[in-house]
């Protein structure tokens, strides 16, 4: 089938298959540099991700140093439709210097920035409270040791100078996403003052005032981690009555929640007390086991939701899966490429029908749409958006794929 029947097959239903393509072409996802090297980063002075998450696997390939994560990058991007953006995390710096967290500055992370520049892209950033000395206990910013709170308030401090500099830079607000792994293994005593002073840090780090059109606040909660299956400081309710308190973004993770629990349904609930929400899109398997992420219910729905409640315009849809069991480059560009036919198939719905079936109780005709409209032909408007914007898709995908990964096999 061609594109012009697939077209005119969307038309008979009243979807304007243009009309869809053009809003995807808009719609930048936030790739998170993670996956590309296991969650190691590049400092001198620590190595294991540690904070309750973890990476498996031993393909071969694994990015040692920014070029070759850069380089990785780079050849993501291409078989990937569109402009999109990097999530960069601190331990990410590009630096001979060693400086410790408390010590970052704009400088350590410039070649990120001149490459970003180069590419086209915007950046997001994120403080790195893991993998840390200092963070050995599963504790930061609620550490009872007003000295380790006081360190991690200053390297949260720091990020948010960065992120700022970084948005003036690239000329896009840069998402600065706070995650802590604070939490307790087993059942606290005390959690009023556990969270107590996880808010009272963060008040101190985000008290300094920024551009918003620079750099833009965002907290990220999460239900439980390795090691601290008791308690996690900051946890949903927290973090989004401080959200909301705090005038900063949610950071939704699809794996930071108890597995039956649908994510897609938060959205228009918080979107309700919130401008702007950030996600992290993801495939929990039984635990926030971070798989990348398929086009199944779970990514379809998010994308629906975004669609039919009006989010795109004030959500940042970010990634965040590592697997290194397989092609860390494959990894990326599958599950970016998914988000994407995901949203384009939220664009090529039938919502003015659905809705009219809802909004007249008629639940028959609304199960019929949902049903029927799943046999459109999807893929050949995805083929389409890919050829527009010279992305291969495919087995000529496939091949690509195949042969940057033998590419990049020797590395040790
Ligand atoms: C590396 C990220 O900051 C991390 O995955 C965080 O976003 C998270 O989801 C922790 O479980
Ligand atoms: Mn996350």
């Amino acid at each position: 089938m061609s594109y012009q029947t697939a077209k005119a097959a969307f038309a008979e239903w009243g979807v304007d298959t243009e009309a869809a393509l053009a809003r995807l072409a808009t719609v930048p996802i936030s790739m998170h540099c993670w996956q590309g090297d296991d969650v190691v980063g590049f400092e001198k002075q620590t190595g294991s991700s540690g904070g309750g998450i973890q990476a498996t696997g031993n393909h071969p390939g694994r990015a040692r140093t920014p070029e070759e994560l850069r380089a990785d990058l780079q050849f993501a991007y291409a078989m990937i439709p569109g402009r999109h953006r990097l999530n960069l995390h601190a331990m990410y710096m590009d630096t001979e210097e060693t400086p410790d967290r408390d010590e970052i500055e704009y400088r350590h992370f410039e070649p990120w920035v001149d490459w970003a520049k180069a590419q086209g892209i915007g950046l997001d950033f994120n403080p790195t409270f893991f993998a840390h000395a200092k963070a050995d206990d599963n504790l930061t910013l609620s550490h009872p040791d007003a000295g380790i709170r006081d360190f991690w308030i200053e390297h949260g401090k720091r990020t948010r100078d960065i992120a700022a500099r970084i948005g003036l830079e690239l000329g896009s607000a840069c998402v600065n996403n706070i995650w802590v792994p604070d939490g307790y293994k087993d059942i606290p005593v005390d959690r009023m003052a556990a969270r107590a002073r996880l808010e009272a840090s963060l008040d101190t780090m985000l008290a300094p005032a920024q551009e918003p059109a620079q750099m833009l606040d965002a907290v990220e909660s999460k239900l439980f981690g390795i090691g601290v299956e008791a308690c996690t400081v900051g946890s949903h309710e927290f973090y989004m009555g401080y959200a909301i308190r705090k005038g900063t973004l949610l950071c939704l993770d699809m794996g930071h929640f108890h597995p039956t629990e649908n994510i897609a349904d938060k959205l228009s609930a918080v979107a309700l007390s919130l401008p702007q929400i950030l996600l992290h899109v993801s495939r929990p398997m039984r635990w926030d086991s971070d798989h990348v992420i398929l086009l199944n219910d779970d990514i379809l729905a998010m994308a629906y939701e975004l669609v039919s409640a009006d989010l795109l315009h004030r959500t940042f849809i970010g990634l965040d899966f590592f697997d290194a069991t397989i092609s860390r480059t494959a990894a990326w560009v599958i599950g970016t490429r998914n988000m994407q036919k995901a949203l384009l198939r939220a664009l090529l719905a039938p919502w003015d029908r659905l809705r009219a079936a809802e909004d007249s109780l008629d639940f028959t005709a609304r199960l019929t749409l949902t049903e029927e409209f799943r046999d459109l032909p999807f893929g050949e408007v995805w083929a389409e958006f890919c050829k527009r914007l010279d992305t291969p898709s495919g087995l000529t995908l496939i091949s690509e794929l195949d042969a940057y990964q033998a590419s990049v096999a020797v590395r040790a």
